[in-house]
């Protein structure tokens, strides 16, 4: 297996920048995340690293070799890149092991090893039973990992996955999810997944590259994105974080600091060497929120609608002071917020948003 070493990449279709300086760095063996709305550039940055598609600018490197420059592009059959896709592409007329084993033959592989190969990355996906199977006896799990075998019978430096469980449905999703977690710990294989599913990217990924019109918003491990979102943009993206105005009243002390948000004060968490500063944005989170009886620290605003999902609801609220901010929270049974009723909350800690990064 290699890195990966995406390094001050831009593409540029005409006069649209698709990829704006984008650099990450995938250590070998790791599995890294590329997490963005529709749009924002993954899949051309994955033709890229398969060498479909020419940079215009910096350099892409597969396990410390040079493989896309602006003037020079290796061939994606020389790069030994494995890409599994969403819709898997096997052919319907040959059974499993003719499909994992097809590249091998056109290779001119001996039929001896290309049996042997076969049999261990069929292993490797946990498919051995049902080498005889035609795909369309498959169900869908079972077809991507058959795809993801075909990959691997080519023993790729790097295995790229293009959104590879969007065509399964949701408890199949959650199976495949744990396959592919397992297979990463059992094979040690550097991958890059590109997905527009947070709770996928969360789950599988050592690290999470987010982005966002083409540029690399936040590369970090899930728990600093939730937790320490570089910008606005990655604050609101991953699990519907709330974006709120806020004025630093103290320096960093310990790693937090003293802020008023909504004509309340609280203090949140900040990074090192943060001073007082007007107009900056805290992030909070639905359990960040809650209601105050009486007259305590918070402020007021109407519910504007509860939505009961079985055990708590979803509650969403406006506050006097700012009615366009929309903020919600959850309140667990007994339900008793209704839309319309007035109240009064708090916010009980936060992440304060450092100033000037990114979107
Ligand atoms: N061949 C092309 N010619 C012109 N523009 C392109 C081309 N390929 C991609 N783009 C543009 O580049 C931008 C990034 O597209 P890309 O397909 O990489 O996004 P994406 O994040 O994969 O989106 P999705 O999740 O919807 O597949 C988009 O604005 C797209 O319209």
């Amino acid at each position: 297996m290699a890195g990966l070493s995406i390094q001050n990449v831009t593409k540029t279709f005409g006069t649209a920048k698709a990829l704006d300086d984008v650099s990450i760095e995938v250590a070998d063996g790791e599995f890294l995340a590329v997490l963005g709305p529709s749009g924002c550039g993954k899949t051309t940055l994955l033709r890229m690293i398969a060498g479909f598609e020419t940079v215009s600018g910096g350099k892409i490197d597969i396990g410390g070799r040079e493989v896309s420059t602006p003037q020079m592009n290796i061939s994606p059959e020389k790069r030994r890149v494995g890409i599994v896709f969403q819709n898997y592409a096997l052919w319907p007329h040959m059974s499993v092991e003719e499909n994992i084993g097809y590249s091998l033959k056109v290779a001119g592989v001996s039929k001896a090893e290309r049996e042997a190969r076969v049999t261990a990355a069929l292993e490797l996906v946990n498919m051995q039973q049902y080498g005889d199977r035609r795909p369309a006896n498959l169900s869908g799990g079972q077809r991507q990992r058959v795809a993801l075998a075909r990959c691997l019978v080519a023993e790729p430096r790097l295995v790229l996955f293009d959104e590879p469980l969007a065509n399964l449905d949701v408890h199949l999703r959650a199976s495949m999810e744990d396959e592919f977690a397992d297979f990463h710990k059992r094979t040690g294989t550097t991958i890059l997944y590109i997905t527009h599913d947070q709770a996928e990217a969360m789950a599988l990924a050592d690290r999470i590259a987010v982005m966002d019109h083409g540029r690399l918003m936040q590369l970090a491990t899930p728990r600093e994105l939730y937790h320490e979102p570089a910008n606005e943009m990655v604050a609101s993206f991953i699990s519907q974080g709330m974006v709120l105005p806020a004025d630093v009243e103290t320096a960093e002390k310990g790693g937090e600091c003293k802020v008023t948000v909504l004509g309340q004060e609280l203090v949140v968490r900040c990074r090192k060497g943060e001073k007082p500063r007007k107009n900056a944005r805290i992030c909070c989170r639905a359990s960040q929120i809650e209601a105050v009886k009486g007259k305590g620290a918070g402020f007021d605003g109407t519910i504007t609608r509860a939505v009961y999902r079985g055990g708590s609801a979803r509650v969403e609220f406006e506050p006097e002071a700012a009615p366009n901010l929309g903020l919600h929270f959850d309140q667990p049974d007994p339900v008793s917020f209704e839309a319309g009723q007035r109240t009064r909350l708090r916010i009980t800690s936060g992440w304060l948003i450092p100033a000037g990064e990114g979107a």
